[in-house]
């Protein structure tokens, strides 16, 4: 703590940039109840020692009590946090130790003169350290002296919006005493995720162990969503596809993705079963499935879905599939990929009640719902993407670009997940065989990258739309070296 409080003090002087102290130059630190705040009241006490003039104003019921002590005896005082408090006004700098890693939302910020110069301790106050989420009275920085780590909460959501300048001290402990459940991939963080497991084997793999994607989609009602998954599926270089439509858009099909195969009702039986007798290497009729985009949800699954549903292959099951998929925890390695409305449908068939606001505010609490109730990997779509596993951890995406808020985009990301959850290579992937809940959840966050890199990459050329999209996959998958 003491080491976080020096490197607090040390931005401060930093900001105040005046050596020796100019006169009527006030510090005020604004002291919250937690570690924060001892931090915040550490770095008093050192500034205090280097001569500058601090105050510090309690804001919660209670204050870290060693730190008091330090600050107290290196001559500073403390006073109760009130609405017209006069060091306030006059603060040259405010240190904002009010709550850190440990802020839930609803807490009574206090009001700060405007144009006030703030330095945030570890966070800005009012910002949710893991989903960026931030309350409308967040103390906006100037600067923020992050400590240990880079916390997802202040590169996604609002926070760019509120942390200003950040400053990351790595501490020479483990300061958290647990690893963090919640982790931001980024381009490099999904570019080691996928090579971890890449042998160089994998280049004389023949089609079949190159991974077989069994693609359950499309209707009458939406006949090109089956066509952009499978397109997709095929740039990013899939090994075979086999293609599950209904027959009045089959030949629309066959002529837009000749590479397809189709696939009938008692193939997909004798893949299901010939999994169960699968050997490690030799490659699986079926070794995943993409379930869902352009159904008809109205339309209930045929035996032969239900069936793959009920199997142990790794599926990512998205759109109208949301609905289909049965309530409750299942066996299969499951990612489902709903949007924020989706995720409502989801929760409520679990027996959750929430609105679409409070999704948006708390994004990773109610993805975890989610993952918990049905034991799957839930992968949250939005302008940024929150993955979370059924133990609770999970990964951010804000490698996306806005506009990939478009039709068809979601049936895109369906292709390249399939396409990842069947490279053998990648999951080791076959019928038997578990697939860990957490590799699937980094599956689905390289997917969600790559499927960001493809927006960034059609936006800087022009409009974005889906198929532009698909005509990108090949390149943009050699840079992630497939
Ligand atoms: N060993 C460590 O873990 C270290 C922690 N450090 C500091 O410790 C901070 C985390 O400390 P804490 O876990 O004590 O958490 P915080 O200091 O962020 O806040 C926790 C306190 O605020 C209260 N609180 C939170 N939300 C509230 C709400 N909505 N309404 C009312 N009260 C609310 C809690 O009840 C608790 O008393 C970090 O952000 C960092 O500043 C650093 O000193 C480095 C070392």
């Amino acid at each position: 703590m003491k080491q976080a409080a020096s490197a607090l003090a040390a931005e401060a002087v930093d900001m105040l940039g005046e050596q020796p102290v100019a006169p009527g130059t006030l510090v005020v630190g604004l002291i919250g109840p937690g570690n924060n705040g001892g931090d915040g009241l550490y770095a008093l006490a050192q500034l205090e020692d280097q001569g500058y003039a601090t105050a510090a104003l309690q804001c919660g019921p209670s204050v870290h009590s060693d730190a008091l002590s330090v600050y107290e005896s290196a001559g500073g005082r403390i006073a109760p946090y009130s609405q017209d408090n006069q060091p306030l006004a006059n603060a040259t700098l405010i240190i904002d130790a009010l709550y850190g890693l440990g802020y839930r939302s609803g807490a009574e910020l206090p009001r700060i003169p405007r144009g006030s110069r703030v330095l945030a301790c570890d966070l800005p106050s009012g910002l949710n350290p893991e989903t960026g989420v931030a309350d409308d009275k967040v103390l906006l920085a100037e600067r923020t002296v992050t400590f240990g780590a880079m916390k997802s909460g202040l590169l996604t959501g609002d926070g760019p919006l509120v942390t200003g300048d950040i400053t990351v001290v790595p501490l020479d402990f483990d300061f958290t005493g647990q690893a963090p459940r919640t982790n931001l991939i980024d381009k490099q963080a999904a570019l080691q995720l996928l090579d971890a497991h890449r042998s160089w084997r994998d280049a004389g793999r023949h089609k079949y162990q190159r991974g077989v994607l069994g693609l359950i989609a499309g209707s009458s009602l939406y006949p090109g969503a089956a066509q952009l998954t499978a397109r997709a599926a095929v740039n990013c270089g899939v090994g075979l596809l086999r293609t599950h439509v209904p027959e009045d858009i089959a030949p629309l099909l066959a002529v837009a993705v000749p590479e397809t195969v189709p696939l009938d009702d008692d193939q997909i039986r004798e893949a299901l079963s010939s999994a169960r007798r699968y050997v490690h290497g030799r490659g699986a009729k079926i070794s995943s499935w993409a379930i869902g985009p352009g159904l008809d949800s109205r339309t209930p699954p045929t035996g032969a879905i239900a069936e793959v549903f009920a199997s142990r292959q790794p599926a990512v099951i998205d759109a109208s599939g949301l609905e289909l998929v049965p309530a409750g925890p299942s066996e299969q390695p499951r990612v489902l990929t709903p949007h924020a409305k989706e995720l409502r449908m989801l929760l409520r068939r679990a027996g959750v009640t929430v609105t679409i606001e409070e999704i948006t505010a708390d994004p990773i609490r109610w993805t975890r719902w989610a993952a918990l109730s049905y034991n799957a990997v839930v992968l949250l779509k939005g302008p940024t993407n929150y993955i979370v596993a059924p133990d609770g951890s999970s990964l951010v995406v804000s490698h996306t670009a806005p506009q990939l808020a478009t039709a068809g985009s979601g049936d895109v990301l369906t292709g390249i997940l399939g396409y990842l959850l069947s490279d053998s290579s990648l999951t080791g992937v076959n019928g038997v065989q578990t697939v860990s809940n957490r590799r699937m959840m980094e599956l689905a966050a390289c997917a969600a990258v790559i499927h960001g890199e493809a927006g960034r990459a059609a936006a800087a050329c022009g409009t974005v739309n889906a198929s532009r999209l698909i005509e990108l996959l090949p390149g943009i998958m050699k840079r992630f070296g497939f």
